[in-house]
């Protein structure tokens, strides 16, 4: 993407950076007085126990691969209150966000292998960084092909036990840490049928289970519905040797029910693997840019939103770079057929059910985000807005048991004189 302002000068470049920054963070520390720049933060990132998020002391040996392979690496520390009658429950987090390494032209096992060896590097990083979960992006084996419609895509899909599945059991099994991997899933004894699926690995290396991606977008050059379907796995929530995690497929980020439910079962960290684009949601994602009369309005859709109306964490992840196709498509909007989907904007982040966020990762470089999150701070959110306590979950119940029905009409009153003529 290459977008100018008013003045004609680059502010998104090719390389997809902003005026050759990595973040809207990396922007406001660079340009904003340090005194202006904490303010500026507090409202941003919000605080945690009253003070601004703690940076983790990252181990040397991921700090050296990062430099070595030149992707970015954060590490940040959400804290709870000390508590009398429970220890805390420190855990160490990390999300991963990836480009795709070859050309699309070339051979698809080539492709895939590269990838491989890319995330090897990545979760090599997160192992020896001490990382207990670790969460992989949307279809992490593959280019996000589904704008094309093509069908030769599907090869890509593997069984939930597939060659990825076998690849990331032994580095869980080596590094003691449970991984997330969100894969299309070819579902053998079901016909064949696709599904967007993420894999929750143990710490052993076990299958703790699966989740099936809940909603399908249908907007843009996002035609996954060409591929898989709708899943059917309702709102797992996996209990880990580290904590309850629950895992919210991409679009179903604008789905607040979607974020209930997870929470309903109990989750103490859900993540949301996306593949998104700049055009269509960039605003939307970090809720970053908004000033606060828009955030509030933006925040019913969102994330962070989602960590503070249910009392857990948030790890959101989306993908980099600009991923070029073969042959050209159409988005059904009268602009002219293209070859790639715009650019995947990375940025990942962590949410805190306090409202505060860490700053996110590069909007174009590969990278790994840490954190250590004490869970202890989901029941004190709890106890203190009482969110949970004060829902009227039986009044939602009667009014969606209604609104399913093919015969409802909206409850809407209306003022009488409102078509009365006047004399
Ligand atoms: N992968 C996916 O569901 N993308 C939808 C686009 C969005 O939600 O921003």
């Amino acid at each position: 993407m290459d977008k100018k302002n008013e003045n004609g000068e680059e502010s998104v470049n090719k390389d997809g950076s902003i005026c050759g920054y990595d973040s809207l963070h990396t922007i406001l520390s660079a340009n904003l007085k340090p005194h202006i720049y904490q303010e500026v933060s507090r409202l941003l990132h919000g605080l945690n126990c009253g003070k601004p998020l703690e940076l983790v002391a990252l181990s040397a040996n991921g700090k050296a691969l990062s430099f070595e392979h030149d992707f970015d690496l954060q590490g940040f520390c959400f804290r709870a209150d000390k508590e009398f009658l429970r220890e805390p429950r420190v855990v160490r987090v990390g999300l991963i966000q990836n480009s795709i390494v070859l050309p699309t032209t070339l051979h698809f096992l080539d492709q895939k292998k590269a990838i491989f060896q890319k995330l090897k590097l990545l979760i090599d990083a997160a192992g020896v960084s001490g990382v207990n979960i670790l969460c992989l992006q949307e279809a992490w084996t593959m280019p996000f092909a589904f704008c094309t419609r093509e069908k030769r895509w599907c090869e890509f899909a593997e069984p939930v036990d597939g060659e990825s599945t076998q690849f990331l059991q032994e580095l869980a099994r080596k590094y003691n840490m449970v991984i997330i991997s969100p894969i299309l899933e070819r579902d053998v004894n079901h016909g064949d049928t696709i599904w967007n699926t993420a894999i929750i690995i143990g710490n052993h290396g076990n299958i703790i289970g699966k989740h099936r991606k809940n909603h399908i977008p249908r907007v843009g050059d996002f035609n996954e519905s060409t591929y898989y379907m709708e899943g059917n796995t309702g709102h797992p929530v996996f209990e880990t040797a580290f904590g309850k995690i629950a895992v919210n497929i991409c679009y179903g980020r604008h789905h607040p029910l979607n974020w209930l439910a997870f929470g309903l079962n109990g989750a103490e960290i859900v993540f949301n693997p996306s593949a998104t684009v700049g055009e269509l949601s960039e605003p939307m994602w970090p809720i970053e840019l908004a000033n606060p009369s828009i955030e509030i309005f933006l925040m019913v859709l969102q994330a962070r939103n989602a960590a503070i109306a249910n009392s857990y964490f948030v790890g959101s992840i989306n993908r980099v770079g600009t991923e070029v196709f073969p042959n050209p498509f159409t988005s059904g909007d009268g602009k002219p057929q293209h070859k790639d989907f715009g650019h995947f904007y990375g940025s990942s982040h962590f949410s805190a059910p306090d409202g505060s966020c860490t700053p996110s990762l590069s909007r174009f470089r590969d990278g790994l985000l840490i954190s250590d999150m004490d869970l202890n701070l989901c029941r004190q959110l709890k106890d203190k807005w009482g969110f949970r306590m004060t829902a009227r979950y039986e009044l939602y119940a009667e009014m969606l048991a209604n609104y399913s029905k093919a015969d409802y009409e909206p409850q809407v009153i209306s003022d009488p004189l409102l078509h009365k003529k006047s004399p």
